[in-house]
């Protein structure tokens, strides 16, 4: 067992970065961006403290990959990203053969966000948007979990199915959840088997899933839902939890996002595709909030505030608890703060 990083900053609880969130499988070097903010500013755009020196991007520390697999960067942040600034995916070492593959300046055009482009939400914004959507979409039975941070569910969000055929769709490549924490040297993010999570998962990759009609029409719903450019979605992450399979409490805020031209998640959307025999609920520690699966139940909550969207919200730390019977199947949306598309699919993703 590798000790913890000293000193131990007790800062907010948080519980383990979101790790296994991550995009682990999608295995494309995307330096580009990481290595253009950290040229630019020679610090992280992960979450340094002012006055802090930069990170340098390497680990000085050989227990930093355990230590970021732990949840660590989130939990001792400070002291993570100056000594731990690599296995935190808070930096990109463009050094390296692989992300170099292209020159910088290809990269870097390739790769930039249009300064014109408008951001999911601006600051301020967040609860108009909430409360338009409980007062305007009556027919998907939204619920008021609480309002700081908004928790909303729509019960009826789905057709019983509309959610059988989302899972069968998204769910042909299921394998057990891998967590990710931060990037490798290339950029890609690095993943393991880990007991924090014990689901399986598949992505809505391939194009019979991606652009299938009814994948399109679930995403033009919930984007009028939540005022949000379709563009901004990351691809659908299928979920299978069979009894005794569990999330562990985490974070869907993911550090290294925040280098990429599509910057943070902004909002989960949390699709219920099956009903549960018993267990299996999904709770906000921080909240006391836990809500249940049911087919065709969406849940919906921030990662990032309302006065600043490109912050992390601690407070929607969260887990799925176990399943007891049966079986769930469930689905990430997860809606970023700028166009994740096209990034993406240039390859300027990890
Ligand atoms: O399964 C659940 O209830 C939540 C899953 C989750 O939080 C995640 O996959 O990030
Ligand atoms: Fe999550």
């Amino acid at each position: 067992m590798v000790p913890r990083p000293k000193p131990k900053l007790a800062k907010a609880k948080r519980g383990v970065l979101g790790v296994s969130t991550a995009h682990a499988m999608l295995g494309i070097v995307a330096a580009v961006v990481a290595v253009y903010v950290f040229a630019q500013t020679g610090s992280s755009a992960g979450g340094n403290q002012p006055g802090e020196p930069p990170a340098r991007c390497a680990d000085a520390d050989s227990n930093c990959p355990e230590w970021a697999q732990q949840g660590e960067c989130n939990i001792n942040r400070a002291y993570m990203h100056r000594r731990c600034a690599l296995s935190c995916g808070i930096c990109v070492d463009h050094t390296r053969p692989s992300a170099s593959a292209r020159s910088t300046t290809d990269r870097r055009f390739m790769c930039e966000r249009d300064p014109a482009e408008r951001p999911t939400l601006a600051p301020g914004t967040m609860g108009q948007v909430f409360r338009e959507a409980v007062a305007n979409f009556p027919q998907y039975a939204p619920t008021v979990h609480s309002t700081d941070p908004w928790v909303v569910t729509f019960d009826n969000l789905l057709s019983p199915a509309e959610a059988q055929r989302l899972f069968e769709l998204g769910a042909k490549t299921l394998e057990r959840s891998a967590s990710v924490a931060g990037l490798d040297s290339t950029g890609n993010f690095k993943k393991a088997v880990s007991d924090v999570r014990t689901s399986a998962n598949s992505w809505c990759l391939d194009a019979d899933c991606s652009t299938d009609p009814l994948v399109r029409q679930v995403t033009a719903r919930i984007a009028s839902i939540t005022q949000s450019d379709p563009k901004a979605f990351e691809l659908y992450q299928v979920l299978r939890y069979h009894p005794g399979e569990y999330y562990r409490v985490h974070h869907d805020w993911v550090d290294a996002h925040t280098q990429f031209p599509f910057g943070p998640r902004v909002f989960t959307f949390f699709l219920y595709l099956s009903d549960v025999t018993e267990g299996g609920g999904t709770s906000f520690p921080e909240l006391n909030i836990t809500v249940m699966p049911k087919l065709g139940r969406a849940l919906w909550w921030p990662s990032v505030l309302e006065s600043a969207p490109d912050m992390q919200d601690g407070r929607t730390t969260h887990e799925a608890q176990p399943v007891v019977a049966g079986t769930k199947k469930a689905a990430n949306v997860w809606i970023h703060l700028f166009d994740f598309m096209t990034p993406y699919s240039k390859g300027c993703a990890p």
